[in-house]
């Protein structure tokens, strides 16, 4: 049961913006009425006073719209990204923007990343067109101490996938911008422009779990694949802009890679008729990897408002300067 965060008595009542251009976001209103049954609410297409607005929930908020809001406190992205708020040009860089972090949503991502690297290392595509076809027919069996799996991003998502795979016995190895002091027992960690050839050059399969920025953008490009063992596989559980659509099509043509499981594509639906589907070597899932309760977004976005009118940051505030 939920339980109320802000008492109607404690002040006016929270005004929020839910905005987005490819979601209907009144999806969260009855999530944020159970905690605040005197919520104030706008919408894209309804903004009223924008100086009553307190705080923007967003999902690829239309550009422009957020600086209109003279007294907004908290932009909050309702996943574990926040670059879809970051593209607006016109961002308020005043206002703390923050993400959600929640154990199911984190637990979520660890279950697709474990399945996708399972999925691929113990053959299941060839026993997928084997069963459809009525074929008895043994792979070999890798056992998971000599299957490497390097994770691009070691955050909350990539450090509990990594976690999760050491746990089942593969041989994990993980990348980030800086150095991670508190890397779990069995996982190497490297970092930095010196510490990515190592990575690719032991990832029987790399998952891609980076946060998208200038940096990271098209992350997943021929000269990686080219570092990587060859007919090794690729994760993207990130974003469709880390990866260079042509060079992974290119890397699969040349057997430099052998399979790509991608949750994120360069368009979102990936349209009809793309070179993506129905190809041999590559699996396509429709951003499914993992999804943020309700209940949670609206309890951390209350949270979020509640600590920035104190003065406080809130612990999942993004960097406005690294960009995630
Ligand atoms: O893509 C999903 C997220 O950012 O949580």
């Amino acid at each position: 049961m939920s339980v109320p965060i802000l008492p109607p008595e404690a002040g006016r009542p929270p005004c929020i913006a839910l905005l987005s251009r490819v979601l209907d976001m009144r999806y969260l209103m009855p999530a944020f009425q159970a905690l605040r049954p005197d919520i104030e609410w706008r919408t894209g297409d309804a903004l009223g006073k924008p100086e009553d607005i307190d705080a923007a929930v967003c999902w690829q908020p239309p550009h422009g719209v957020l600086r209109t809001l003279p007294n907004l406190r908290l932009i909050q992205s309702i996943g574990a990204g926040v670059d879809h708020i970051y593209a607006d040009p016109a961002l308020p860089r005043h206002v703390p923007v923050c993400r959600v972090a929640e154990a199911g949503m984190t637990a979520g991502m660890s279950t697709y990343v474990a399945w996708a690297v399972i999925n691929r290392h113990r053959h299941f595509p060839d026993y997928t067109r084997n069963s459809v076809q009525g074929i008895w027919r043994e792979s070999p069996i890798v056992p998971p101490s000599e299957h490497r799996v390097g994770i691009a991003g070691l955050g909350r998502l990539g450090l509990a996938a990594a976690r999760a795979l050491a746990a089942l016995g593969y041989r994990v190895s993980g990348w980030s911008r800086s150095p991670k002091t508190d890397l779990p027992e069995g996982i190497t960690g490297y970092h930095g422009a010196a510490g990515l050839p190592p990575l690719l050059a032991a990832a029987d399969t790399l998952v891609c779990l980076l946060p998208l920025t200038d940096d990271t953008r098209g992350f997943l490009n021929a000269d990686t694949f080219a570092q990587m063992p060859r007919g090794a596989h690729v994760v993207n559980a990130g974003r469709g802009e880390h990866l260079v659509a042509q060079d992974l099509l290119a890397a699969l043509a040349s057997g430099q890679l052998g399979y790509a499981t991608l949750d994120a594509t360069p368009e979102e639906p990936l349209p009809q008729g793309h070179a993506f589907w129905n190809h041999p070597g590559i699996l396509v899932t429709p951003h499914i990897a993992t999804r943020t309760p309700a209940e949670a977004i609206a309890r951390q976005t209350l949270e979020n408002l509640l600590a920035v009118q104190s003065g406080k940051r809130p612990e999942t505030c993004a960097d406005a300067a690294r960009g995630y």
